[in-house]
């Protein structure tokens, strides 16, 4: 293990250790496929620790050493000019390679030396994969064993190969392909026109196991119990003997699972922080403070700064502003609290606060380094991240290299109640953003008073845990209603309640009509300015999941 003092520099101390160097590790190179994430799921669901890096990454800066590569699709054509070529060391590794789609075309550009015959035939939906035995190469067979020998695989692609490279034999076909999978006669390079990693190609899973255990080698060793023990290892090397970390905590699984693994490595070094900005859920600050303190033993500071959050967020109705207010808000408060923090702990014989824990998951951090460069700014995320550049803090992400999912299997493990662990995501920006137009006390009241309700009958109804997120929305608009044979005319909630994997996509959730009719008449009853109630009936895209 590495020495922590010598590791000041800022953003790489994460990876003085990194896992990579710790897991039999695949390299997936990106060259920008919708589906090049599914690869990595589908590599990490058969226990073997993989890392998505862009199709650009040289060899020769890698630090680790990869067991085997993937090549991912690409939306590029192989002859358009500006395709994305891989770097061709990677072929004098001597180590397995995988081709899907354009990672065969390009498998076949490269061993053609640097040129493919291409034709426009598109293929697109499911085919039916036949499998060729070719018993006299005794690598060609791994990578469909205990594959039907017919078998449903889902393609998508516009071009079609009219040739394979000299060396390479074919070991599938389809009615539309006649190269669907082909392998080099002397080396453990294999390609392949379907997705596997897609859930319609039947065997897809089995074909990309055997290519990581079979064919490569990995153990089957990455599973969230192995990884308890590395991380606590890892995070105990960064810290140090003496140094102090300091995380702010929301009682979402992210932040409350990176604390644990925290608390554990390092005990009362780590300083826990929520900050109340006024808009959370109902009680939420007492009940996080609560639960983190008696189940998981970590001594959470909630610091009350509802008043300068609400007095910031006067007057102002534009989603944007909002959001920005909050997180430079946020930033302030934690800040002044790290420095009270130092100034309490002076004499406890810890170090001064050297570090900052942050929840970061993976699917942020293959945003940041995705090969298609970031995406359009649809709305900005309130997050952390601010406070680095301020505040000198090196940063700590234990969860950085983890799919929500592992996470939550992660709390499990570290013996986080299911309440903790199944608890729908809440966005920084709390409630703020789920009150159209402006946030006033009142209207903070009326607005978690209603979610409070729609939660607490979603959970009674049995349904909490098939529902993604759920929250209601206060909406700026008055309508005419009649109670007890008077007039009103008061405001509107609408309902969201969403399915979804990764928060990407979503559908909305289908109802019981009989619970949306109780959650109804209790909101309306019990909720005073309300007066009407609206399910939220739209998918992301085209709409997105909260409603500023
Ligand atoms: N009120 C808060 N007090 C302290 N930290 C917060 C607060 N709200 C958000 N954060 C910080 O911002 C990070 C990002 O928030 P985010 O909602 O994405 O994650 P989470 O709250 O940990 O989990 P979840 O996504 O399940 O809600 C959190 O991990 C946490 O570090
Ligand atoms: O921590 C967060 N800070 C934010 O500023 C923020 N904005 C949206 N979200 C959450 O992100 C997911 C996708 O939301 P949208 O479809 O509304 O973009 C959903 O789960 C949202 O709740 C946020 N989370
Ligand atoms: N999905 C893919 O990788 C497609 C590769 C290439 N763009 C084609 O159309 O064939
Ligand atoms: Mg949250």
């Amino acid at each position: 293990m590495a020495e922590p003092q010598q590791k000041k520099n800022k953003l790489t101390l994460d990876a003085q250790v990194k896992i990579s160097t710790l897991y039999d590790t695949i390299l997936i190179l990106d060259f920008g496929s919708q589906y090049s994430h599914l690869i990595t799921r589908r590599i990490r669901e058969a226990g073997v620790y993989c890392e998505l890096l862009p199709c650009t990454q040289k060899i020769k800066d890698l630090d680790f050493v990869p067991k085997g590569i993937i090549l991912s699709g690409s939306p590029y054509s192989i002859t358009d000019q500006d395709a994305p070529h891989v770097d061709p060391a990677i072929f004098e590794l001597n180590i397995p390679i995988l081709g899907i789609c354009y990672g065969l075309q390009e498998i076949c550009y490269v061993f053609g030396n640097n040129s493919t015959e291409l034709a426009r035939k598109s293929e697109y939906g499911f085919a039916k994969l036949e499998i060729n035995d070719l018993a006299e190469i005794p690598h060609a067979n791994a990578l469909f064993e205990s594959v039907e020998k017919s078998t449903q695989v889902w393609m998508s692609h516009g071009d079609h190969l009219d040739t394979i490279p000299e060396g390479f034999r074919v070991i599938a076909t389809t009615e539309s392909s006649a190269y669907a999978a082909i392998v080099s006669e002397t080396r453990p390079v294999y390609a392949i026109q379907f997705h596997p990693e897609v859930t319609h190609s039947i065997e897809g899973k089995t074909v990309l196991r055997n290519f990581a255990i079979n064919i490569c080698a990995c153990s089957a060793n990455w599973t969230m119990d192995s990884f308890i023990d590395k991380e606590i290892e890892r995070i105990r090397a960064i810290v140090g003997e003496t140094g102090s970390v300091v995380g702010a905590v929301s009682g979402g699984v992210d932040s409350t699972v990176a604390a644990v693994l925290m608390k554990r490595a390092i005990g009362d070094r780590f300083h826990a922080v929520l900050v109340d900005n006024g808009v959370m859920r109902l009680n939420e600050c007492e009940q996080v403070k609560e639960t983190l303190g008696s189940q998981l033993g970590i001594n959470l500071r909630v610091v009350d700064a509802s008043d300068i959050f609400l007095g910031k967020l006067k007057g102002v109705t534009d989603p944007e502003k909002k959001r920005k207010i909050i997180g430079n808000t946020f930033i302030e408060v934690f800040e002044t609290e790290s420095h009270k923090i130092d100034e309490e702990c002076k004499n406890s014989g810890a170090g001064k606060i050297e570090f900052l824990l942050q929840g970061t998951l993976y699917p942020d951090v293959i945003e940041s380094i995705s090969f298609k460069g970031p995406s359009a700014t649809i709305k900005s995320h309130h997050n952390v991240g601010g406070l680095l550049e301020d505040m000198r803090l090196n940063l700590i992400e234990p969860l950085r290299e983890l799919f929500k999912d592992e996470v939550r299997a992660l709390g499990t493990l570290l013996g986080i109640s299911d309440e903790l662990v199944w608890r729908h995501p809440f966005p920084g920006p709390g409630i703020a953003i789920r009150i159209l137009g402006e946030v006033t006390p009142d209207q903070v009241r009326i607005a978690r008073h209603a979610d409070y309700i729609y939660i607490e009958e979603i959970k009674k109804a049995g349904l909490y845990r098939k529902i993604s997120q759920a929250f209601a929305a206060l909406l700026p608009v008055r309508s005419v209603g009649v109670m007890g044979d008077m007039r009103t005319y008061e405001q509107v909630i609408a309902l969201r309640a969403v399915e979804t994997t990764d928060f990407m996509t979503a559908d909305w959730f289908e109802f019981p009509a009989s619970v949306l009719k109780r959650i109804s008449s209790r909101i309306i009853n019990e909720v005073e300015g309300v007066n009407r109630i609206v399910y939220d009936v739209s998918s992301k895209p085209p709409s997105t999941i909260e409603w500023e």
